[in-house]
């Protein structure tokens, strides 16, 4: 027996949403059926096969989708989020960076405790989220998540004229994933599974002699210790983001409805 495939709506049509839609157009087999995509400007002409663009949550929620996935940036997650949620779907997000917000991570909260929903963190561009939320059950000293990335990326223009890395930032996760919205999200995820933004500490760094982006990320605590590190090759529509983060988005929608879920 064939189960019917899973009804997904998406928000945002950039670099992770156009990668999703690439990865599961390779993956014929694949049960996921993208229903509708929320996207600011309907009326532009679309690639063939994309599939229906809608310009309103209410009509991307219309399409009747069991999940939403949230690839659009920290206003969008803030603005559109709660009533994806209380609608009672699960929200997939990427822009979790917009947690850091107090108000934002209350009104997701709440309109997931409403709608009965679930809001997932997807891994993104980093991993070991598993062992940090398990290394916190039994307690976390410390949390140390570098991030560095090419200098043009964080720096633009002026980033080519850098002939060594130069440290942007050095501080709280709170404070570095909202002065860094587009670049470390990542940093959030990490706060959220182990030790909370406050706690994390987070640097950033623009590197000219890199073409990846790379993150590291070290944890001690009562389980022992753990050091994580990912290079990820930058996806050419936005070079901020890895090519990972869209596999993760994928990953995690199969992960749903597998009879085996591994992590
Ligand atoms: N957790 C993680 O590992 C990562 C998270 N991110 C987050 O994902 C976001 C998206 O990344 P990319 O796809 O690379 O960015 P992008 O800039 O290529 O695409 C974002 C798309 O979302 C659309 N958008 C923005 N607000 C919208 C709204 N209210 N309604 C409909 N569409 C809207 C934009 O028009 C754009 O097409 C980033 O801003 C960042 O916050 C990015 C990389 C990694
Ligand atoms: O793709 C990456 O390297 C991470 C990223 O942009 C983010 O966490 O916002």
């Amino acid at each position: 027996m064939t189960s019917a495939p899973m009804r997904v709506g998406m928000i945002g049509l950039g670099a992770i949403g156009q990668g999703v839609l690439t990865q599961l157009a390779a993956m014929p087999d694949a049960a996921v059926d993208i229903v509708g995509v929320l996207v600011r400007d309907p009326s532009r002409p679309r690639l063939a096969g994309t599939p229906p663009v809608v310009g309103t949550v209410e009509a991307l929620l219309a399409l009747e989708p069991e999940v939403v996935v949230e690839v659009a940036g920290h206003e969008a997650l803030a603005q559109l989020g709660p009533a994806v949620l209380r609608s009672g779907r699960d929200l997939i997000a990427v822009s979790v960076g917009a947690l850091a917000r107090p108000e934002v991570y209350d009104s997701l909260v709440a309109a997931a405790c409403e709608g009965g929903a679930q809001i997932t963190v997807a891994s993104g561009a980093i991993g070991g989220l598993d062992a940090i939320s398990a290394a916190a059950v039994g307690g976390i000293t410390r949390v140390t998540h570098t991030t560095r990335k090419p200098a043009t990326t964080l720096l633009g223009a002026e980033g080519a004229a850098l002939t060594e890395p130069r440290e942007l930032f050095r501080g709280t996760a709170r404070e570095g994933v909202l002065e860094f919205p587009e670049s470390v999200n990542v940093a959030a995820a990490v706060s959220l599974a182990g030790v909370g933004l406050d706690r994390t500490e987070l640097v950033v760094v623009a590197d000219p002699a890199i073409t990846r982006n790379r993150h590291e990320v070290v944890v001690e605590g009562d389980f022992g210790s753990l050091r994580f590190e990912i290079e990820n090759v930058p996806t050419t529509a936005n070079p901020k983001t890895g090519r990972i983060v869209a596999m993760s988005i994928v990953r995690t929608l199969l992960r749903r409805c597998a009879p085996l879920a591994i992590g």
